[in-house]
């Protein structure tokens, strides 16, 4: 199965999935000038009556899972031509004191890396089928940088611990993801792909310019999960589950405000 070590990593993840070598891949740099599109409206994430139901261990990630049955919590505007409803967010890491984003800017990578992961509900009857389609999820991808701690955070840090193994999941209601965003939401955005398998080529990006702020101890608390299950012999600490940038192929990134 796909993993991020050496022979199951991103390096051979073509053997079982060749859209890897695609024309559409993600992550991607975000080099240093971008063209500014004065079209882009704002994006508005409308997540008011947000409705988190639970936490989980996926063996490659930890994913805080939401009722997506109705359109309570959406986002819209941007690059979008149809509001997309929130259907999961998680994160990506790096080791103690390493980075661990997957998209860069000029070069440049963060300590961690947020994806707010939203389908097209007008078009498509579900995620999984929005999933295959050129214009069927849009991800809001938002960087973390070490500092002081984020007052927020702690919430899912603490649930983090309930998760610990591959396969374990928690209850996790009533979290508003609002509480993550940075305080101004200027962006790029591009057309890409799932950055893991099956690494469909179906994803709006929209990457907040604007890191958010966590502390090297939260970060910490992120890398006591494990990629392995509990009835496993080897205990594997879940680090480094990012992909590193892939090549442009020719698309253009825009630039919101
Ligand atoms: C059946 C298939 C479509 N299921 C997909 C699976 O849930 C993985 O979904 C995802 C969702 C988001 C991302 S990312 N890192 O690009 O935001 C990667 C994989
Ligand atoms: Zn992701």
């Amino acid at each position: 199965h796909w993993g991020y070590s050496k022979e199951n990593g991103p390096d051979v993840w073509h053997k079982n999935y060749p859209v890897a070598l695609g024309s559409r891949q993600s992550p991607i740099d975000i080099p240093r000038q971008v063209s500014h599109d004065p079209s882009l409206g704002p994006i508005v994430l409308d997540y008011d009556h947000c409705t988190s139901i639970n936490i989980s261990n996926n063996g490659h990630s930890v994913v805080v899972n939401f009722d997506d049955t109705d359109d309570r919590s959406v986002i819209h505007g941007g690059p979008l031509e149809n509001p997309y409803r929130l259907k999961q967010f998680h994160f990506h890491w790096g080791g103690k004191g390493c980075d661990g984003s997957e998209h860069t800017v000029a070069g440049n990578s963060y300590a961690s890396e947020l994806h707010l992961v939203h389908w097209n509900a007008v078009k498509y009857q579900s995620f999984d089928q929005a999933a295959t389609a050129p214009d069927g999820l849009a991800v809001v991808g938002i960087f973390l940088e070490t500092g002081d701690d984020h007052r927020w955070l702690h919430t899912i840090t603490d649930a983090m611990y309930m998760v610990k193994y591959k396969g374990s999941v928690t209850d996790f209601k009533g979290f508003n993801p609002k509480c993550l965003l940075p305080s101004n939401l200027h962006f790029w955005t591009y057309l890409g792909s799932l950055t893991t398998p099956p690494l469909h080529e179906s994803v709006t990006w929209i990457l907040l310019k604007e890191p958010i702020v966590v502390s090297e101890k939260q970060l910490g608390k992120f890398r006591l999960v494990l990629f392995t299950g509990e009835e496993e012999d080897q205990r594997l600490r879940m680090e480094n589950n990012f992909r590193t940038p892939q090549p442009l192929k020719g698309r253009r990134i825009r630039s919101s405000n």
